[in-house]
């Protein structure tokens, strides 16, 4: 039985490229943001973030993180602004975390990383569909935050609560009436470059937003991640830990500001 890709040893990113090679393409995710060159760029619209809590679904664990899913058949919880153009819809947002508060961010700042990183994945309703837009240059675009340690976050915690329904792969449990707005970070000013999804299939189809100002996170909420499981019930235990892809080589790509 061939093993899927994964965060270990003998599936992990560094081995991504043979089953998927645009895991050395032109503009992967995620990279490693250098302040001092990444300009300010007057060009750049204030994000605009409107959520309806009534299109909170479900919580997934799905082998790789998990993820709180959104009914997107309507523009009801949509992104617009920033660096894109359009209307871009909420479909899910997930996590990446460490197996120590010393790493576990995907992007990283100037070589710092971060204890864990959110994103919040929308796609362009100028495509019929998630999956197509996927397929398209500017089809997705994900907004990243970063979790620092510091005081526990009480938004973040009516995530968290709702972990031990879904401990194992493929456990998923409805998560009505959740407001993702809660989560962000009183400043939207971010970092943005055109980059792709961080995991397999890789697609290079992100406008990725990554915000400056990070949210706080306790020890003891990070402790509770790390209570997941890869594995499915049964199966060899194995925290879910660890699920984050380092920083990718920039090829030329300009990193922007949206702020001074
Ligand atoms: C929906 C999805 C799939 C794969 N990777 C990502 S990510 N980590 O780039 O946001 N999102
Ligand atoms: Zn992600």
């Amino acid at each position: 039985m061939s093993h899927g890709w994964g965060y270990g040893p003998t599936n992990g990113p560094d081995t991504w490229g043979e089953g998927f090679p645009i895991a050395n393409g032109p503009r992967q995710s995620p990279i490693d943001v250098i302040p001092g060159q990444a300009p300010y760029d007057p060009a750049l619209k204030p994000l605009k973030l409107k959520y309806d809590p009534a299109t909170s679904q479900g919580i997934l664990n799905n082998g790789h993180s998990f993820q709180v899913d959104f009914v997107d058949d309507a523009d009801k919880s949509t992104l617009t602004g920033g660096p894109i153009s359009g209307t871009y819809r909420l479909r899910q947002f997930h996590f990446h975390w460490g197996a120590s508060d010393d790493r576990g961010s995907e992007h990283t700042v100037e070589g710092v990383k971060f204890p864990c990183e959110l994103h919040l994945v929308h796609w362009n309703t100028k495509y019929p569909s998630f999956g197509e837009a996927a397929s398209q240059p500017d089809g997705l675009a994900v907004v990243g935050v970063f979790l620092k340690i510091g005081a526990a976050n009480p938004s973040l915690q009516k995530v968290l609560d709702a972990v031990d329904s879904i401990k194992f792969k493929g456990n998923q449990a409805p998560f009505p009436g959740f407001d993702p707005k809660i989560l962000l970070p009183s400043s939207l000013d971010y970092w943005t470059y055109d980059g792709s999804l961080t995991t397999p299939p890789l697609l290079e189809s992100v406008t990725w937003i990554v915000l400056k100002q990070p949210i706080s996170v306790s020890p003891t909420q990070m402790a509770k991640f790390r209570s997941l499981m890869f594995s499915g019930e049964g199966d060899a235990t194995c925290c879910m830990q660890d699920n984050y892809r380092p920083p990718q080589p920039l090829k030329g790509r300009k990193v922007r500001a949206s702020f001074k």
